[in-house]
């Protein structure tokens, strides 16, 4: 079905780098908020500053994971543990919290000012999708996922939607556990092992293998096939436009 085996009936796809140009937003935004602070730890300490990496920090402690881990993850990496604080601390207040928060202001303002666009190859392949009759659901870490699915304008094209948000309110565990897939797969109404799912992230991949899903698809799109293959990847294309026949043809 659609480049997968034929036993594979539903479609759950992570949002941010596979469905829409947003992971490099993130990384950008990540980047901006780790350097600041420690830049600032260097002055406090007179340690030395040594910026946060935004392919191999971003991709081992961020990407794929809830705000709050991708946080805690990489500061731990360098030795730092800061109290977890408050949702109402001030961005950039010296808690993982208040460096969430002031990560996540500047995502939203660089999406406000740029605007979001979808991969081309992935509206095409949720259109064949739509068009067979078959259930796709979007999983994503994101607490700003819906927001981001409807400035793609490509929110009409999934039937169900677990992100960031419905993750917090079900205390579901965020990824690389299974959690959020299964609970999307459960709304489907489909057994793992006839699900796919679609990741461009280590920690997302390894999220479909830990869940037991049918088929994990490793998306690979900064030259990482390895790595997504040894954290769970079936398969791994450079874009879902290579999994249909004829590729994306007419993609909007
Ligand atoms: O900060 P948000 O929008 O809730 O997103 C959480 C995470 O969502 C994931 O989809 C991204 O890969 C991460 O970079 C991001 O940090």
């Amino acid at each position: 079905m659609l480049g997968l085996p034929d036993d594979i009936h539903a479609f759950l796809f992570d949002l941010d780098g596979v469905l829409t140009q947003t992971a490099t937003v993130h990384a950008a935004a990540w980047k901006d908020m780790f350097d600041t602070f420690l830049r600032a730890e260097a002055d406090r300490t007179g340690a030395p500053f040594v910026p946060f990496d935004p392919v191999a920090d971003y991709d081992e402690y961020v990407d794929g994971r809830p705000r709050l881990d991708g946080t805690r993850g990489f500061l731990e990496s360098r030795g730092i543990h800061l109290p977890e604080g408050d949702e109402q601390d001030a961005p950039g207040t010296r808690t993982l919290q208040g460096l969430s928060r002031a990560k996540n202001d500047t995502v939203l303002q660089m999406i406000r000012e740029q605007g979001v666009e979808p991969y081309p190859g992935s509206v095409a392949y949720l259109r064949r999708l739509r068009d067979l009759g078959l259930p796709r659901a979007v999983v994503s870490s994101s607490a700003n996922c819906r927001d981001v699915l409807r400035a793609a304008r490509i929110d009409d094209l999934v039937d169900v939607v677990v992100d960031g948000i419905t993750a917090h309110r079900d205390h579901l565990a965020g990824k690389p556990a299974p959690d959020t897939y299964l609970a999307a797969a459960r709304e489907l109404g489909t057994a793992p092992e006839h699900a796919a799912v679609f990741e461009d992230a280590l920690a997302g991949v390894a999220s479909g293998r830990a869940g037991g899903f049918g088929t994990v698809v490793g998306i690979d799109r900064v030259g990482q096939a390895e790595e997504l293959r040894a954290h769970g990847a079936d398969l791994v294309v450079g874009d879902l436009a290579d999994l249909l026949p004829d590729g994306p043809g007419e993609a909007r």
